[in-house]
């Protein structure tokens, strides 16, 4: 029997792998990976052995329960019964691609519920087969236990012994009816496998799995902690560390009857069930920066408290507001540069979708034809069991276009709101955050203070956060603005004067002098271009688009100025560093609130100058138009 350890005798020679703790990770893997699946599919074949080859696993079912008379289930019985694994079950007609958790599932479906056997007599091979799952689990969720060198010894021992108490759970029959389970042979095969792993090279795909997970994490992390820890407030002056000024937000699950609302970690449950979660939230509820803490929090390996990211070996982050990626490998090799030029960026990407994975799709609606495509191959990917994704979206975009598309794959998932901040303690606790953050910790109290003083009506337009960071910038450069607040409506202008006021403080810091005049006419430029670029649901300029915004912006100061356009557009736009080495760079507003405004009051002003129908100002239909 093989079952010496890794570093007893397999793999201590196999030729490129010599480091230990990398051995004992690939015999590890190999084991959860390769021969536990195998022994559990060789069960599947001998339960399912009246299976028709070409039948899927869930057509069989349904045979079976129609023999017995029973209901056949409906697609969303079945989704009750099997979770995540339905989509596997209705789509493999052979045990082989399916992985542990999979097999166990359908094990236990058929040994439970199809075949009934007497809980007695299943009970010894239920419980070895429930060992041998609760050992990957066990593994790949937890990188001390994945280079634990007794896991493997236990493991394969466990699979020797799975294989004897399957022997006794299927006797030998002479009826050709019954179940025949080849333990000899299994047995044998077993060994052979386990063999394997002396000669196993940096080729195979245990090996690459093994190499991920070990250099994987550090390697995204290294990406996007810098781009994340902390934000540039809209001004462009405060700078806040993300984690510090979170506030947990809470969500409600979108159904008919749903009251109860959630903290916003309950949202990972729903991976129990499916392997897809929606999250939506009007503007600047805070849906991206709920990724953004999630994505930090899974690398913060000091922190110890995201439990409900433990089940997730690695995590890959996409801004559907790419507009240069339109392969899914692209993005994979972004994450991993250089374990992709190591091993390859197929072996690479092969090795991810074997191991638990979050894809996390960020801003949906604000896709492009090329993020669309990389969405699109995530969508089709999600039925995999070892592949969660969570998508973040505003509503618009989601009854419109992301529920169609995840229909059409049949794909089902989970959709959460997040919740407006509508109560005052809330929102005093999140300014509190920001204002502690932004004075360096010596914070007066001055801007909550200020805050609780707004009558209830005003506050209500506090519901969001980038409301309420709007809030904290106005409180610091223009305190005025606030106590003129009378009336809801009050607020929205007070954004707009906000920028306008920035412009021109900032000139005059340089030294310039421009009217009001000039101002709003540049604002006109700016404001058409926003809106253009929101008509073609781009929130991002090419570094030629600016050029072109900077040259129409140039054009109103020559008249009337002499500065640079620079300056204006410093304060209204910020540069968006490329995340990977040959990214391009590229342009947004400080928020895609801000575009919106800038882009709204644009329409607004020529609607009052009469100049045109709105459908013509927009030059888009309502419905071409969504947003
Ligand atoms: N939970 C939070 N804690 C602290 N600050 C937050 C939180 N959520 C959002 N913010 C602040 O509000 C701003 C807007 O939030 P965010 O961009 O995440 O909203 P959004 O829902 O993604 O908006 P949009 O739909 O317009 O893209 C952030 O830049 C951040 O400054």
């Amino acid at each position: 029997m093989a079952t010496t350890g890794p570093t007893g005798g397999s793999l201590a020679s196999a030729g490129s792998v010599t480091d230990r703790t990398l051995k004992i990770c690939v015999c590890n893997i190999f084991a959860n990976l390769r021969l536990s699946p195998m022994l559990l599919g060789e069960l599947v074949k001998t339960e399912c052995h009246d299976k028709d080859d070409h039948e899927t696993f869930i057509k069989y079912l349904d045979r079976l329960r129609a023999n017995k008379k029973e209901e056949t289930f409906s697609d969303e019985e079945w989704r009750k019964v099997f979770t995540f694994n339905l989509g596997n079950f209705k789509k493999e007609t052979s045990p082989d691609k399916l992985d542990v958790t999979a097999l166990f599932c359908l094990l236990s479906h058929i040994l439970t519920k199809v075949k009934k056997y007497a809980p007695d007599r299943r009970e010894d091979l239920y419980k070895k087969l429930r060992d041998v799952k609760d050992m990957r689990n066990k593994v790949l969720h937890n990188l001390d236990q994945l280079l634990n060198e007794k896991n493997f010894t236990d493991l394969t021992k466990t699979l020797f012994e799975l294989i004897k108490e399957a022997k006794r759970f299927y006797p030998p029959s002479l009826d050709p009816k019954a179940p025949n389970f080849p333990a000899e042979d299994t047995k044998k095969k077993l060994s052979t496998e386990i063999k394997k792993l002396e000669d196993l090279d940096k080729g195979d795909i245990h090996y690459c799995i093994s190499r991920l997970i070990m250099s994987g994490k550090p390697a995204v992390r290294e990406l996007w902690e810098t781009k994340l820890h902390s934000e540039v407030l809209l001004s462009g002056n405060d700078k806040v560390k993300r984690r510090e000024v979170f506030h947990p937000l809470d969500v409600m699950v979108k159904a008919p009857d749903s009251e109860k609302t959630f903290s916003y970690t309950k949202i990972f449950e729903a991976f129990g069930t499916g392997n897809v979660v929606v999250v939506t939230g009007a503007a600047g509820a805070g849906k991206t920066t709920l990724v953004q803490n999630i994505v930090l929090q899974f690398f913060d390996l000091q922190q110890g408290t995201a439990n409900y990211l433990s089940s997730f070996n690695q995590l890959v982050f996409f801004e559907c507001r790419d507009r240069n990626t339109k392969k899914l490998s692209v993005v994979i090799k972004k994450h991993y540069e250089d374990l992709c030029r190591e091993l390859g960026k197929d072996n690479v990407f092969q090795a991810l979708l074997r191991i638990d994975v979050l894809f996390i799709i960020d801003a949906f609606d604000e896709f492009n034809k090329n993020s669309m495509k990389v969405v699109t191959e995530i969508i089709q990917m999600s039925w995999r069991p070892s592949c969660r994704v969570l998508i973040t979206t505003r509503p618009h975009a989601m009854e419109k276009k992301l529920a169609p598309l995840l229909k059409s794959y049949d794909v089902s998932f989970t959709q959460y709101e997040i919740m407006p901040l509508t109560k005052l303690d809330d929102q005093i606790k999140f300014l509190g955050r920001y204002e502690l953050s932004i004075c360096s910790g010596t914070a007066t109290g001055e801007m909550t203070k200020s805050f609780k003083l707004l009558s209830e009506d005003v506050r209500n337009q506090f519901t969001e956060p980038i409301n309420l960071v709007n809030f904290c910038e106005i409180h610091k450069e223009f305190p005025d603005e606030i106590s003129s607040w009378q009336t809801p409506g009050d607020v929205a202008p007070s954004i707009l004067r906000l920028y306008k006021k920035r412009i021109l403080s900032k000139l005059s810091d340089s030294d310039y002098s421009a009217t009001d005049v000039l101002i709003a006419d540049l604002f006109d430029v700016i404001g058409r271009e926003a809106l253009e670029l929101l008509r073609d649901n781009s929130v991002t300029f090419s570094g030629e688009e600016l050029l072109v915004l900077k040259k129409k912006c140039q054009e109103k100061i020559d008249a009337t100025g002499k500065f640079d356009s620079d300056i204006i557009l410093s304060v209204l736009l910020k540069e968006q560093k490329p995340l990977f080495k040959e990214g391009h760079k590229s342009y947004a507003f400080p928020h895609k609130t801000v575009q919106e405004i800038v882009a709204a009051d644009h329409v607004v002003q020529r609607i009052l100058a009469d100049d045109d129908s709105l459908d013509s100002i927009l030059g888009a239909t309502a419905e071409e138009m969504p947003r």
